[in-house]
């Protein structure tokens, strides 16, 4: 059975822009590891067993991004191709090769979600649009419309669904991930509590406009990364392991810096 790319990302820059209920509304550059990624495949299963992921996660089917984007996929659909999908599911299990790290602000679980809605629209025709596979991710998490559109470099707006892509060269980054289990909510709470300081419209514009490379000269870890100063302060230990030169990507622990340019 074919094999498909779940690709890891790092966030080059993320700046707070507002607050939308829970939710932080973001403006960030998302970039794409070109050298990290899960594998999916479907391969055949017992038809007798349930939606069945095989594969090295610490959680239960029910809290794996795939399956939540399964149920997700399935609500969205009519009854026909409902259907149809139920049926490859009872038929196939999804096989992944995980390679990204969990917890590392990579956007593992999002880009696995992001792959298998792209699969499954393939395999079964579904014929959904990149706009409507995103509105579906949307629902299991914030990352995934990034994934689902595939760009190489984006700008991600709103929450997360916004998502433009910015015309650059891939950069190849050296990316190391302390063992931390950091906690997504955690850090934007910490955010909300003691370090809001939304940007505004003027500095978002400009931002947008610069390429990766530039920014990572002109700014230092925690300017790029407004999530960066909260999770030291949430995570005393993380503060061991940043080097000067590194970045933040996400809510972390991941750290990154560029490599070389890709050839
Ligand atoms: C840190 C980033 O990974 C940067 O790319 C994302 O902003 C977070 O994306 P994600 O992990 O896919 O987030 P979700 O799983 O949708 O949300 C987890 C939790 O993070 C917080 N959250 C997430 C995204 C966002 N724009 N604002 C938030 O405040 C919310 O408390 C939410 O309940
Ligand atoms: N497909 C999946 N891959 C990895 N972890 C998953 C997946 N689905 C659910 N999880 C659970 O989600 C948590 C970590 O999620 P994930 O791998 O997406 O890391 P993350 O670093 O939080 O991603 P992000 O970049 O969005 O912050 C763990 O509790 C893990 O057990």
């Amino acid at each position: 059975m074919k094999l498909y790319k779940a690709y890891a990302k790092v966030n080059i820059f993320l700046k707070i822009t507002g607050a939308r209920g829970n939710y932080h509304e973001i403006i960030s550059r998302f970039m794409r590891v070109d050298s990290l990624y899960d594998e999916l495949s479907f391969v055949a299963k017992n038809r007798d067993d349930a939606f069945k992921i095989i594969g090295e996660f610490s959680c239960k089917t029910e809290q794996n991004t795939i399956y939540k984007a399964y149920i997700a996929l399935l609500d969205s659909l009519d009854e026909t191709p409902a259907k149809s999908l139920k049926n490859l599911m009872d038929k196939y299990a999804v096989e992944v090769k995980k390679n990204i790290p969990a917890f590392a602000g990579l956007g593992g679980g999002s880009s696995d979600a992001a792959t298998f809605l792209k699969m499954c629209n393939e395999v079964l025709d579904l014929g959904l649009s990149q706009n409507e596979l995103a509105l579906i991710g949307l629902k299991v998490g914030a990352d995934i419309p990034f994934f689902i559109y595939g760009y190489d470099s984006a700008n991600v707006g709103g929450i997360g669904e916004v998502v433009e892509e910015f015309k650059e060269e891939l950069l190849d980054f050296e990316i190391f991930t302390p063992k931390i289990e950091i906690s997504t909510p955690k850090v934007y709470r910490a955010y909300r509590e003691n370090f809001y300081n939304p940007i505004d419209g003027f500095k978002v514009e400009k931002l947008k406009k610069t390429p990766s490379l530039d920014i990572l000269k002109k700014m230092s870890a925690d300017e790029a990364n407004d999530l960066f100063k909260p999770a030291l302060q949430e995570y005393k230990e993380l503060k061991n392991y940043y080097k000067y030169g590194y970045y933040f990507s996400g809510s972390g622990s991941s750290f990154f810096r560029v490599k070389e340019r890709k050839q």
